[in-house]
């Protein structure tokens, strides 16, 4: 039985992750905001597209701290965060979604996003992922380092030099690797079962655009940002 040990760079790396994780968090929760009040298919757009504006921004400040990013080329920066905004976004919903709450939390969350004016045909691939995340029961470190291995996915559109973000990328799946054997010695797949799940996020983003403009209600609108990020308007 090989003795997996984390070297200090990779702990240094952690660190660096998971506090950039941490400071990089949505400002105002939107869970506890869906659990008091229902509202509106308009109010409820509205609260995504705010959500989700803010979550771009956060997502800019977390990648800015992946070490070796700032030093890839520019137009690659932004074909790596332009690529991967829609997935961190779900990543995100997800770990929100599987958050621990009180009993009978979850499902009163799930039923307002039932309700919230998405299309019922969104909502089977949507909560399957929502819940294929929430049964990995991730601690802070993987969901981090989850994150920043989607935003260093080397073939997105337009990115040119693949083998930088590949190296980049690598680093992190080592220390996601070792950091799964670490937490989960009983379950030698668990890093598998993790990366399979950046599978399934990429098929929500073949939806994503669909989600958005088959929202229950006229007269979509969307902020510059989310123009820019989503491919809508
Ligand atoms: C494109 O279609 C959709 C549909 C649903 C969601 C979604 N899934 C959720 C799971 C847990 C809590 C919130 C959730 N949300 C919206 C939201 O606010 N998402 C935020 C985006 C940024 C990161 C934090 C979550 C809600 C849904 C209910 C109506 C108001 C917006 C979603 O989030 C990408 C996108």
């Amino acid at each position: 039985k090989e003795k997996i040990e984390i070297t200090k760079e990779q702990q240094a790396l952690m660190k660096i992750i998971l506090d950039a994780y941490n400071r990089h968090q949505i400002p105002q929760d939107v869970a506890k905001k869906l659990l008091q009040d229902q509202y509106s298919a308009e109010e409820n757009f509205l609260l995504l597209t705010e959500m989700a504006t803010s979550q771009v921004q956060v997502l800019v400040e977390f990648t800015k701290n992946i070490p070796g990013f700032l030093s890839l080329d520019h137009e690659d920066q932004i074909a790596l965060l332009k690529g991967s905004a829609v997935e961190a976004m779900f990543l995100r919903s997800a770990q929100v979604f599987s958050r621990k709450m009180p009993k009978g939390h979850t499902e009163v969350l799930e039923a307002r996003i039932r309700k919230s004016g998405i299309s019922e045909e969104f909502m089977t691939p949507m909560f399957n992922f929502y819940k294929s995340i929430g049964e990995l029961h991730m601690v802070q470190e993987e969901q981090a380092l989850l994150t920043a291995i989607t935003i260093l996915t080397p073939d997105r559109p337009h990115v040119k030099d693949q083998h930088a973000v590949e190296r980049l990328q690598e680093s992190m799946l080592d220390v996601l690797r070792k950091l799964c054997a670490l937490q989960h010695p009983q379950e030698p797949q668990y890093f598998a079962r993790l990366l399979g799940r950046l599978t399934e996020l990429r098929t929500l983003n073949h939806y994503h655009t669909e989600m958005l403009t088959s929202w229950r209600m006229n007269d979509h609108k969307f902020t510059p940002l989310l123009c820019e990020i989503w491919d809508v308007q």
